[in-house]
């Protein structure tokens, strides 16, 4: 089973390239409405990105914006509305930028107070600490700076990756932090781009310098992996994803273990996961937290149901943030089903049932689309309300899934 390259990588080594002194070939991007945001985000502020079928390649400018005035729609990325602003206030220049609708709601606030501290002239236009923003960009010294990331890792990877564009470089000391595998992509990342982060405790010290260009090639996405893992699971059948095993970058690879505790068959190599269902979809209830790996907490509700026992999902609450209020949005199909769910702040838990056939409410997410797209493996006559917002990072999910299922059957 093939899978689109990963959309964290894909939107870091766009960054990273776009930084670089060279031009760097990036090979397997996604090809996808976040990572095409990203990259006509990066060609409205002057950079060169020539987007080829397997290939994308990025003059670097380590100077910053080729352009000094430009507006930047980030859509419904927030790669995308976090990243870019970081990039473009190391440059000179006046920039704009705004978001969807949904963006716009999410919070970037930590992360544009960081780049004030550190005497970046910046205005929200209409929310405190939300789109839309205007950057008026003189380049960075640098030195310390504090960051809030207990909402997202994306204000600390934007600061990261920021940080050796500056003049002296950074010390980021982070007080409280989610989704730390997305961090661990970042420095990974940044390695391969020439900038070694040393971590002193809470504290990540990036030299200045620069980056440096190279080939890149990008695996594929273990968030959208997780849909096919589930179906199999689900199903009683077998997946196997080429080119994401144990070297992996994203932890959201982690869901295959979560798979294995329900009581599938999990087997990882170097480059691969395969993920046999136990007869007849048999899966077990657990608890499990999930803080790290939370864009796969959909995935795992939606098959919840058929559990034996009750599934519990705990410390997630950013969830709450995303696309849309997954935890709310998760509880309401779910009961539409006529699942029995309840959920607290940071928690859902969803107890055995036979789901009967309902339309799925999506609100525009593209993660509780494809989610509940393999619920309908075992319960017909599910539709979604909106089936296209599968888009954002998987415009060809439906296809993919459809085409498993007749693989299946043919068996
Ligand atoms: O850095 C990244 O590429 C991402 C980090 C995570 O966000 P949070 O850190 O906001 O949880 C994840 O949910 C998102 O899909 C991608
Ligand atoms: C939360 C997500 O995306 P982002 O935060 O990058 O918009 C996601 O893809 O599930």
């Amino acid at each position: 089973m093939e899978i689109p390259g990963s959309k964290s990588v894909t939107a870091r080594a766009l960054f990273l390239a776009a930084a670089a002194r060279g031009t760097t070939v990036l090979r397997g991007p996604l090809v996808s409405d976040d990572s095409e945001g990203f990259a006509e985000g990066l060609i409205t502020l002057g950079y060169q990105v020539e987007r080829g079928p397997d290939a994308w390649t990025i003059t670097g400018r380590p100077e910053g914006p080729a352009v000094n005035e430009a507006d930047v729609y980030c859509r419904d990325g927030a790669t995308t509305a976090r990243f870019l602003p970081a990039l473009a206030a190391a440059g000179h220049g006046l920039f704009r930028f705004d978001a969807s609708a949904q963006m716009r709601r999410r919070p970037l606030g930590p992360l544009t107070r960081a780049l004030r501290d550190l005497g970046v002239d910046l205005t929200h236009q209409e929310e405190e600490g939300h789109h839309p923003l205007t950057v008026r960009a003189a380049g960075i010294k640098g030195g310390q700076v504090t960051l809030d990331a207990g909402l997202s890792s994306q204000f600390l990877t934007a600061l990261l990756l920021l940080a050796p564009l500056t003049e002296e470089g950074l010390r980021i000391t982070v007080t409280d932090l989610v989704s730390v595998p997305y961090v661990e992509i970042t420095l990974v990342m940044m390695r391969r781009f020439g900038v070694e982060t040393v971590r002193e405790g809470d504290t990540f010290v990036v030299p200045p310098g620069g980056y440096r260009a190279t080939d890149y090639p990008v695996e594929p996405d273990a968030s959208t992996a997780s849909y096919f893992l589930a179906a199999a699971a689900l199903t009683g059948r077998r997946v196997t994803v080429p080119g994401l095993g144990a070297g992996s970058l994203q932890g959201d690879l982690r869901f295959a273990e979560v798979l294995r505790s329900m009581g599938a068959e999990v087997t990882l190599t170097r480059d691969s996961v395969t993920v046999t269902g136990a007869d007849g979809g048999r899966l077990r209830g657990l608890t499990v937290n999930m803080r790290d790996i939370s864009d796969t907490v959909p995935t795992l509700a939606a098959i919840a149901p058929f559990a034996d026992g009750p599934v519990r999902i705990e410390d997630v609450y950013n969830t709450r943030i995303k696309e849309c209020d997954r935890l709310d949005a998760c509880a309401e199909n779910l009961r539409a089903l006529g699942v029995p769910v309840a959920t607290g702040r940071d928690w859902i838990e969803i107890r055995p049932a036979r789901p009967a056939a309902a339309r799925i409410a999506c609100r525009g997410d593209h993660r509780i689309a494809m989610s509940f797209s393999v619920t309908g493996l075992r319960t017909p006559g599910i539709t979604l309300d909106d089936p296209g917002c599968v888009k954002k990072t998987f415009p060809g999910f439906h296809e993919a899934l459809a085409a498993l299922r007749t693989a299946w059957e043919t068996e």
